[in-house]
């Protein structure tokens, strides 16, 4: 197998045409039952094989910067850099991180996870690259989902100004996890529609030579048929407009093509969009046919696609919104972009038009719900508690300072295992518990996770917020959700606090204290914030 000769990307450089097509085979079948094992964002990987393999053909990872946005599209990279006998361990404790970790490898410039950031990264090492006099180009490779934050637009507004040489690669596949949405992703679709003129671009670019834009004709020419292009064409491209030299649509999945742009590119020396179309999930039946299942999946088996699936927090939460919004006709759906992994498909389905999935755009996604509650409709927006950092000044400016109701089903809540440290919900407690007017509630299994979403959607006093955690629920199925706290056993030596999954652990634990002569009494907290609780008492 040519894979197992590649163990950094020097060697990669040595191969032949045919032979990185053999290899772009090697690395699916690999991805394919290596994931099928593990676990993993398959779909991606899958669409950035030819597009990974050309990077490390025209750039060098260790002196050009590679930022991946999100990162789950990291593995083929990590295949090129070294890492291929650690894939058995992929997602697991100790060991291969599914993104992108600088101390996992040199190669691995930066940290990543959550989106629309690497254009801002990747800008900030171009410019100190420039301060330390170095030549190499700085490089940020982005999906089309991650490009509809807000945040990758004040990157690229940043960067299509500052001349440097960062060179962002637009992998698009028109797919966020589900289809892309927005205003942005039809502008994409407009601009993938014109290949003829990426190919003519090229054509006349090669009759100057190699590097065309030392030449004063071209120079001339080239303003000529800039004014031309204007005239004729009014409409360019948002990145032409902000500053960037745009080369494509290419085709993602022809190695030489992409080798040639990101040359050209390379050569160029200021900032260059280079616009690649790729297909999610490329080479797998089941992940084309599927994309969203693929894009993060548990161990299947690679034959038939088939994967286990169980009942979770999530699926009950978007179960009961439907039915909830059945009741109510105010009641809407906000997601951003997470419509499967929170359990709002069904409502998407049951109620489309008072479904609002708003992009990556978590921040955005606040905002709106602020806007839509004002106006007379109860939004639920569910989000991942990593995600919905993003949102931290909206959730303080636009909902919390007015009370508006807006309900945020908190979702991944607490760890949330295979992902790692940027996907843990970790602070959602300390940043939603220290906003004026907000009430977070934490049930411990679904019945009453519904009963306080019935009363969150009920109420008209202010933003309610229900944190549950990624999966199911454990032991504990008592519904005691109307109470603000609950004494779930008696005991006169120690008292144990919790609240949501972990009342599980502290009943446990109050049953082994017994064993050994300790009567533990166990408080479970409904609502963590406000938090008016009297454990001790003077006596
Ligand atoms: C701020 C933030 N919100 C949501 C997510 C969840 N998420 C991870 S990948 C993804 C879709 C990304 O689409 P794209 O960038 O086009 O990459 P593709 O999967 O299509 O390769 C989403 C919504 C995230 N990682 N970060
Ligand atoms: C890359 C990313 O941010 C998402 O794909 C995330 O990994 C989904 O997590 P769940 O598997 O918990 O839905
Ligand atoms: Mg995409």
């Amino acid at each position: 197998m040519i894979l197992d000769t590649i163990h950094s990307p020097a060697d990669v450089r040595q191969l032949s045409l045919s032979e990185l097509e053999m290899l772009s085979g090697e690395i699916r079948e690999f991805l394919i039952q290596s994931v099928a094992q593990t676990g993993g964002h398959l779909s991606s990987n899958l669409g950035a094989v030819e597009l990974t393999i050309a990077l490390h053909r025209v750039f060098d990872t260790l002196q050009d910067p590679l930022v991946f946005d999100v990162g789950h599209q990291a593995y083929v990279h990590k295949l090129l850099t070294g890492r291929k006998d650690q894939f058995h361990t992929l997602r697991q404790w100790d060991g291969l991180s599914g993104f992108p970790k600088p101390y996992e490898s040199p190669h691995d410039a930066f940290i990543a996870g959550h989106a629309s950031n690497s254009v801002s990264v990747a800008l900030g090492m171009a410019r100190a690259l420039a301060l330390q006099g170095k030549d190499s180009s700085a490089l940020a490779l982005i999906g089309d989902g991650a490009l509809s934050g807000g945040l990758a637009y004040e990157g690229l507004s940043d960067a299509g100004g500052s001349k440097l040489p960062l060179i962002v690669i637009l992998n698009d596949n028109g797919m966020s996890i589900q289809p892309n949405v927005g205003g942005m992703h039809r502008h994409l679709r407009d601009l993938r529609c014109q290949p003829s003129y990426y190919h003519f671009k090229k054509w006349y670019r090669s009759l100057f030579g190699k590097q065309p834009q030392r030449n004063p004709l071209y120079r001339q020419i080239h303003k000529v048929k800039t004014s031309l292009k204007r005239a004729i064409y009014p409409k360019s491209s948002l990145f032409e407009d902000m500053g960037f030299v745009y080369l494509g649509p290419v085709d993602g999945h022809d190695i030489q093509q992409l080798t040639q742009t990101f040359d050209w590119a390379k050569k160029l020396q200021c900032p260059v969009v280079v616009h690649v179309k790729t297909i999610k999930g490329k080479g797998y039946r089941f992940a084309e046919e599927n994309p969203g299942k693929f894009h993060g999946v548990s161990p299947f088996d690679p034959k038939t696609g088939v994967t286990k699936s169980g009942d979770s927090f999530s699926s009950h939460f978007g179960a009961e919104l439907v039915a909830l919004a059945g009741e109510n006709p105010k009641l809407c759906g906000v997601t951003a972009a997470m419509a499967d992994g929170t359990g709002l498909s069904p409502f998407e389905i049951a109620y489309p038009e008072r479904f609002f999935d708003v992009a990556i755009a978590e921040g955005h996604a606040v905002a709106m719900s602020a806007g839509l509650c004002k106006t007379g409709m109860r939004p639920v927006f569910a989000v991942y508690s990593t995600f919905l950092q993003r949102g931290y000044d909206m959730l303080f400016h636009d909902v919390a300072l007015q009370s508006l109701p807006v309900v945020f089903g908190i979702d991944r809540a607490g760890l949330v295992g295979a992902d790692g440290e940027t996907h843990h919900g970790c602070l959602d407690v300390q940043y939603l518990c220290q906003i004026p007017n907000f009430t977070v509630l934490c049930p411990s299994n679904y019945a009453e996770m519904t009963t306080m979403l019935h009363w969150a959607t009920s109420q008209e006093e202010g933003p309610v917020a229900i944190r549950y955690p990624r999966g199911g629920e454990g032991e504990f199925i008592q519904d005691t959700a109307l109470k603000t706290t609950v004494e779930l056993r008696s005991g006169a030596d120690v008292t144990l606090v919790g609240y949501g999954m972990c009342v599980n652990h502290l009943l446990e634990a109050a049953h082994t204290l017994e064993t050994l002569g300790v009567q533990a009494k166990v408080v479970k907290l409904n609502r963590i914030a406000p938090l008016i609780l009297v454990i001790y008492k003077k006596p």
